[in-house]
C-alpha cells in the first residue's frame, strides 16, 4: 500500500469528492432533509471508543461470526444502496466482489445497476436482497420468484430481506 492510499473512509470520501461529478458525490454523501439522522449517526460513531491493546499478540484476529446464520469475517456488512454506476463502471459487480474478497455479506438493493443475474454470477459469496414491498404484491412476489430462481441457477446462497 502506498502513503498516498486512503486508510480510512473519511479519506475515501475526499477522494470520491474530486472524482466524482458533483450530482453524483451529493446522492451518495447526502442525507434526508436537513440530514439530522446523517449527522448522529456520524455523532454515534465518534462516541464508541477503540481501546488499544498494546503488547498483546495480534498475529492471528479473528472477528468472524453469523449473521441470519451465515457466516461472516467481520459483523460489518454491505448496506443496501442505489445505483452504484454513477460512481464506477462495472457498479454493483464492483461491490460485490470487494464484499466477496472481504468473505463479507452483501445487500444488494432493489434500485440496483446492475441485474440480479450479473451480479450473481460475477463472484461467490453470500448476498441478502433487498425489497420494496409494494401495494401491488405480485411484482413484489415476482421479485422474489426471480431471485430464487438465480439463486438456484448460480447456486450461490441468497437471502431475501426487506
Ligand atoms: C446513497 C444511498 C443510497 C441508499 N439506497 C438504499 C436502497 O436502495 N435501499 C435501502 O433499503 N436503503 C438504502 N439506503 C440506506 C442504507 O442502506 C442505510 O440504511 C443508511 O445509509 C443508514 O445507515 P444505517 O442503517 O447504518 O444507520 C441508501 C443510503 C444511501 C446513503
Amino acid at each position: 500500500m502506498g502513503s498516498d492510499d486512503p486508510v480510512n473512509v473519511n479519506q475515501f470520501q475526499q477522494l470520491a469528492k474530486q472524482l466524482l461529478p458533483k450530482m453524483y458525490y451529493d446522492f451518495f454523501a447526502g442525507g434526508a432533509e436537513d440530514e439530522h439522522t446523517l449527522k448522529d449517526n456520524i455523532k454515534a460513531f465518534s462516541r464508541i471508543m477503540i481501546l488499544p491493546r498494546v503488547l498483546v499478540d495480534v498475529s492471528r484476529i479473528d472477528m468472524s461470526t453469523t449473521i441470519l446464520g451465515f457466516e461472516t469475517s467481520s459483523p460489518i456488512m454491505v448496506a443496501p444502496t442505489s445505483y452504484h454506476q454513477l460512481a464506477h463502471p462495472q457498479g454493483e459487480v464492483a461491490t460485490a466482489r470487494a464484499a466477496s474478497a472481504c468473505n463479507t455479506i452483501m445487500v444488494m438493493s432493489y434500485s440496483s445497476t446492475r441485474t440480479i443475474e450479473e451480479v450473481a454470477s460475477s463472484c461467490d459469496g453470500v448476498r441478502f436482497f433487498q425489497v420494496y414491498v409494494y401495494k401491488r404484491r405480485d411484482i413484489t412476489a415476482h421479485l422474489v420468484q426471480m431471485n430464487k430462481a438465480v439463486s438456484i441457477l448460480r447456486r450461490t446462497r441468497y437471502h431475501l430481506t426487506g
